[in-house]
């Protein structure tokens, strides 16, 4: 679904790369998580992916189709959601906002009205339906950017700490919506600074560090509600290639 080839990313003006090669692929039906500090590159990497930058070498493609050369064939299989969330009309409800960017995935008429109000329960935003965006607290926001990333199910989501700034029962709604989507042969890559995303979502993540991404098995992956390690007692945790286990990082 997601292919990265080579990637490397120097901003112009800045002393160092952000990160060097990177390559990875995330097949069908997978939940990867992208750690890293504050300035590590997780939205860079989320931007090179969705085509927003170009990286400085290397491709990226989406279902075959390279996100710079074919940007608008790539686009096609792809739903993303930036942080911080600055691409809706402040002054338009959530409803509005959600019909005027299912146009622009070709939505009309009776469909995008269904669609809308179905994407809208899915994230627990049925009752602000009504709502201008400006209104709306910063969790109300973001779950608002997951339904218009799932606007047309795309097959591919690339998000932007999704779970920032949500509580508890919609950390776990949001779980329960990837899972759902990985189920239905969707993949999403998320960055997040929340290690329990990582326990909850998947069997290995991207973390980036100085300026490499390296791709870790969580080896302590239990489905959605446990928050269990996934180990039996006594196994001991492989670290493949001497990389930095989450067990570690606890
Ligand atoms: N447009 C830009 N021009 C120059 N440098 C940039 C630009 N955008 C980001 N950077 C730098 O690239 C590095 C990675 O930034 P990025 O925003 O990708 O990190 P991040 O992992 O998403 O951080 P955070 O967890 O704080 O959101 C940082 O050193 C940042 O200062």
């Amino acid at each position: 679904m997601l292919t990265v080839e080579n990637v490397s990313m120097f901003y112009r003006k800045a002393g160092a790369p952000v990160f060097t090669d990177v390559d990875f692929t995330v097949p069908t039906g997978q939940l990867v998580p992208v750690l890293g500090s504050n300035g590590a590159g997780k939205t860079t990497l989320l931007k090179i992916l969705c085509g927003l930058i170009a990286p400085t070498e290397g491709s990226v493609r989406i279902a075959g189709h390279d996100v710079v050369r074919r940007a608008t064939a790539a686009r096609e299989h792809l739903g993303v959601s930036l942080y911080p969330e600055r691409s809706f009309s402040f002054r338009l409800t959530c409803t509005q906002n959600l019909r005027y960017y299912a146009s622009l995935r070709n939505l009309f008429g009776s469909s995008a009205k269904r669609e809308t109000a179905e994407l809208l329960e899915c994230v627990g935003l049925s009752e602000h339906a009504g709502t201008q965006f400006m209104r709306l607290s910063l969790g109300q926001r973001k779950r608002l950017g997951l339904a218009r990333a799932l606007l047309g199910r795309p097959p591919l989501l690339l998000l932007d700490e999704p779970t920032a700034n949500l509580d508890a029962e919609n950390v776990a709604r949001f779980h329960e919506i990837i899972a759902n989507h990985a189920e239905g042969g969707g993949s999403v890559l998320f960055s997040t600074h929340n290690e329990g995303d990582v326990r909850r979502a998947t069997e290995w993540f991207l973390q980036i560090d100085g300026g490499r991404v390296i791709s870790t098995p969580a080896l302590v992956s239990t489905g959605p509600a446990s928050g269990g390690t996934g180990r039996s007692p006594g196994e001991p945790v492989r670290e493949p290639g001497g990389q930095v286990s989450l067990q570690e990082a606890q």
